[in-house]
């Protein structure tokens, strides 16, 4: 299974600076030898990988990504300043290939590992450099070399932070789309059409995180189709979940009923999920005066004898949406990262290659040396499925 963010970026390494002609031109000297300096090399474009970030949604905004060029040599064998590099920052886990040559250019799968993308121009040189016994006075220089130019498809595979939870109609959809700013490529699903929900959501300027529906793959796993399964046992690595209650549907139902059904079948089809961490969440407000939400949201508390956090929202006018996301951020940001539960994690990585790759990073954190012995195969996640 696969929920790719994916990005094209283009990168331009800086050109190399031009060597420049010059002759020593001084009082009392009157034919000085030659001093054209070497230009500067240009700026070299690298990846690195950053544990702090998760998302490459950045790289939406900003697409085109220059490195600066070499400064052109000067007179008196001044050579001219190299371009300065860039380091552009991506998630652990981000794939770089060269959209032309389909070349991987780099897995960036630690943190703080850096990739050459584009090299910069090599320097001209001088006409200092062509003196000789036979000519004492070359007016030859060289150009900079152009600088590497490439367009990358950036890919990141992508863990759900927060599971969203709710019966059809519920409005998962409309709140994941409300509170996204980018929606990432779900791909690679074999035998079904079903396909979640996926969105990146960003509260805040510095953090962002992944949300994903999961009603119909619960129906999925119902019906035995591998989709569903595989999608639960994903989820499963999620940090907490939103019960989403319609509280005024329009066909009349009971909100507190719908709402007891969704955690019977949760509970039924994956205990470990119906054991994370779960916040509900009622919908629709918009529809309903303020006595009416008190009095149906007491239904449904005292219905699911709940007695953990509650936000109402209306997912459509997005009022409430914002705070909960910000206040979902938090919560994401003090619960202890992947490496500190591994214990807990280790009968899920026996399943799934993607669990495997992502602990094959957590554990490269441990080893010192560098990472040329990364296994491609890991990346690429295959779907192993449950009989
Ligand atoms: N008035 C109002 N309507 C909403 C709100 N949220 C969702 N809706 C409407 O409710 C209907 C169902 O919303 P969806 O987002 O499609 O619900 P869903 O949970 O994704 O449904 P499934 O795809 O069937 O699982 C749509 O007509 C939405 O416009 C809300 O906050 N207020």
């Amino acid at each position: 299974m696969k929920f790719v963010d994916e990005v094209e970026i283009r990168v331009e390494a800086g050109d190399g600076g031009n060597g420049v002609v010059s002759f020593r031109r001084e009082k009392y000297i009157p034919k000085g030898g030659p001093d054209g300096g070497d230009g500067g090399d240009g700026g070299d474009v690298y990846l690195e990988a950053d544990e702090n970030l998760n998302t490459l949604i950045d790289y939406q905004f900003e697409r085109i990504h220059r490195a600066q060029r070499g400064q052109n040599g000067m007179g008196k064998n001044c050579t001219g300043k190299r371009g300065e590099d860039i380091v552009l920052k991506v998630p652990v886990g981000t794939r770089a290939t060269d959209q032309e040559t389909g070349e991987v250019l780099g897995d960036l799968t630690r943190h703080g590992l850096r990739r050459m993308v584009a090299k910069g121009g090599f320097h001209g040189l001088g006409n200092a450099r062509f003196k000789s016994s036979t000519n004492r006075a070359p007016r030859q220089k060289t150009m900079g070399t152009p600088g590497e130019i490439r367009s990358l498809k950036l890919e990141l595979m992508l863990l759900a932070d927060v599971g969203l939870l709710g019966m059809p109609n519920a409005g998962k959809s409309t709140f994941i789309r409300s509170v996204s700013a980018a929606k990432p490529k779900v791909a690679d699903y074999p035998f079904t059409t079903l396909v979640p929900n996926l969105g990146v959501v960003r509260p805040v300027h510095h953090a962002s995180f992944v949300i994903a529906d999961i009603p119909g793959l619960i129906e999925g796993a119902a019906d035995g189709a591998g989709l569903g399964i595989q999608f639960l046992k994903h989820l499963e690595r999620c940090g907490l979940l939103l019960h989403l209650v319609d509280l005024a549907p329009y066909d009349g139902t009971d909100p507190a009923v719908q709402a007891v059904t969704i955690v019977n079948e949760l509970q039924q089809y994956s205990p470990k999920l119906a054991d994370k961490p779960r916040w509900l969440v009622v919908n629709k407000v918009d529809l309903l005066t303020d006595e009416e939400v008190e009095e149906r949201l007491a239904e449904v508390t005292e219905a699911l004898e709940w007695e953990g956090p509650i936000y109402q929202i209306s997912a459509l006018s997005k009022k409430g949406t914002e705070q909960l996301c910000k206040e979902i951020m938090t919560y994401l940001e003090q619960l202890p990262k992947p490496s500190e539960v591994e214990e807990e994690d280790a009968q899920a990585t026996t399943e799934f290659k993607w669990d495997s790759y992502h602990q094959e990073q957590l554990d490269a954190h441990d080893d010192d040396d560098d990472d040329d012995d990364f296994d491609d195969d890991d990346y690429d996640v295959e779907v192993v499925y449950q009989k």
